[in-house]
C-alpha cells in the first residue's frame, strides 16, 4: 500500500515525502511542477499531472494501491490570490473536491491536509487556539477554509476521515541538499538570504508601525522537517482509527520582521541592506500558534525552534544551492 502524496516536489511536501521514505513508506508523488521541481523527488515514483484532472486521478488510483492521501497541491500566495482569486478558487476548491470525489469512488478515506494560519485572519489574541474564530482576509485564506468544511461534508458522506494541519510560516531546509525554492520567492527567509547572497540588493520591510516592540510585524516560524514530522503523526492517527480534527502547527513562539534580519547577518556574517516600505495588504501585525492540541492529541513538539537553528538551516541550502534546484546538473526543473 502506498501513501499518495499530492504536490509532493513542492517545498513542504518534498520535505514529508523525504521524511516518509526515511521512516520505510511507500510513497507516490503527483505534481504539476509549475512551482515544484522533479529533482526535488527522489527514490519515489512521480507523476507529472493535475489534480483537477479526474481521469488522471482514476488512472493512478487504479495503477497503485492508495491507502492514504497527504495533500500539499494548492496555490498559496496571499498576494497572487487577491489579484487572481478565480484561479485560486479553482485550483485549491475545485482540485480538492476532484481529488475527494476519486478518492471517494476508489474507497480510499484517509486524507492529511495543508491548511493554514491564514483561515484565522486578523486574530483578536495571541497564541492563537484551534477554536478561535476564523475570519479569512484573503481569497487563499477563504479557499482553505472552504476545504476545511468540504472534508467535514466529506466524511460524513463518504467516511473519509481527516487531519486538518494549520500551519504557521514555514522555513529551514533538510541540510544541504534539500530546501525552499519558489519563483517569485515572496517569502520573508528565503528573502533575506538571498540579499545576504547578494542576489537581491536589499530587503524591504513591509510595515514598521506595527503595535509591536520594533514595530516590524510578527510570525511564528516553524522548521519544515518539524512539519514533515507532525504529517507522520497525522498518518499515523488515522491508521489507528483516530477521529478527525483540525491542529496548529507552529512553533508557538513569535520573531519580528527585524529580528529575522538580524540573526541572518548573524548565521551569514554579512550585512544585510534593509529598505524600509509601506504594509503589505492583508498582513495582520502577530501570528502565533497554540501547538497544545498537536501536542496531546498528534503527540507532536517541534525540535528546530530557535530561530537561529531554522535560518542555519535554510542558509546551509541557499549558500549551496545558490540557483535552487536549476544549478545542479541538468539545469531547470
Ligand atoms: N509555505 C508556507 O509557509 C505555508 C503555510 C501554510 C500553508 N501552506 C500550504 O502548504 C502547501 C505546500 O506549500 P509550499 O510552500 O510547499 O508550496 P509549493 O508551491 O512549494 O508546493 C505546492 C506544490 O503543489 C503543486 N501543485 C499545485 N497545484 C497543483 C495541481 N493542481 N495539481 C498538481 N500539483 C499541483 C505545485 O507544483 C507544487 O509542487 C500548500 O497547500 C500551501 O497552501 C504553506
Ligand atoms: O519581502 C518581504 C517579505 C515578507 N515580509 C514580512 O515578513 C513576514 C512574513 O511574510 P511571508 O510572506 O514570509 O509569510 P506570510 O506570513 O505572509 O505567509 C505565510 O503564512 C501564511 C499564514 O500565516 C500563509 O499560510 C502563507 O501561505 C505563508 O506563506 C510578514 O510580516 C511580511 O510582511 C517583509 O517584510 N518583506
Amino acid at each position: 500500500m502506498a501513501i499518495l502524496v499530492t504536490g509532493g516536489a513542492g517545498y513542504i511536501g518534498s520535505h514529508t515525502v523525504r521524511w516518509l521514505q526515511e521512516a520505510g513508506e511507500e510513497v507516490v508523488v503527483l505534481d504539476h511542477l509549475r512551482t515544484g521541481h522533479r529533482k526535488a523527488v527522489q527514490h519515489s515514483p512521480l507523476i507529472e499531472g493535475d489534480i483537477r484532472d479526474r481521469e488522471e486521478l482514476d488512472r493512478l488510483f487504479q495503477t497503485y494501491s492508495i491507502e492514504a492521501v497527504i495533500h500539499f497541491a494548492a496555490s498559496s500566495l496571499v498576494g497572487e490570490s487577491t489579484q487572481r482569486p478565480l484561479d485560486y478558487y479553482d485550483n485549491n476548491i475545485n482540485g480538492t473536491r476532484t481529488l475527494l470525489a476519486a478518492m471517494a469512488d476508489h474507497g480510499v478515506d484517509r486524507i492529511v491536509f495543508s491548511s493554514t494560519a491564514a483561515v484565522y485572519g486578523e486574530p483578536k489574541r495571541v497564541p492563537i487556539l484551534e477554536t478561535d474564530s476564523t475570519a479569512p482576509a484573503s481569497p487563499y485564506g477563504e479557499t482553505k477554509w472552504a476545504i476545511e468544511h468540504m472534508l467535514g461534508w466529506a466524511e460524513q458522506a463518504h467516511g473519509i476521515r481527516f487531519v486538518c494541519l494549520r500551519y504557521f510560516n514555514a522555513a529551514g531546509a533538510w541540510d544541504r541538499d534539500l530546501g525552499e525554492d519558489h519563483d517569485p520567492e515572496t517569502h520573508l527567509v528565503p528573502l533575506v538570504l538571498k540579499t545576504a547572497l547578494g542576489q537581491r540588493e536589499t530587503i524591504t520591510v513591509f510595515g514598521d508601525d506595527y503595535p509591536t516592540p520594533d514595530g516590524t510585524c510578527i510570525r511564528d516560524y516553524v522548521h519544515v522537517k518539524d512539519l514533515a514530522h507532525a504529517h507522520a503523526l497525522a498518518l499515523k492517527r488515522l491508521r489507528e482509527g483516530g477521529a478527525s480534527g483540525i491542529y496548529n502547527l507552529g512553533s508557538g513562539t513569535g520573531f519580528s520582521v527585524r529580528q529575522v534580519i538580524e540573526e541572518a547577518e548573524r548565521v551569514t556574517g554579512r550585512t544585510i541592506t534593509v529598505t524600509s516600505g509601506p504594509r503589505r495588504a492583508g498582513d495582520p501585525a502577530v501570528l502565533i500558534a497554540s501547538h497544545e492540541r498537536a501536542r496531546q492529541e498528534l503527540g507532536w513538539e517541534p525540535t528546530h525552534t530557535r530561530l537561529e537553528t531554522i535560518i542555519s538551516s535554510a542558509w546551509e541550502w541557499h549558500y549551496h544551492h545558490p540557483d535552487g534546484f536549476a544549478d545542479e546538473k541538468g539545469g531547470g526543473k
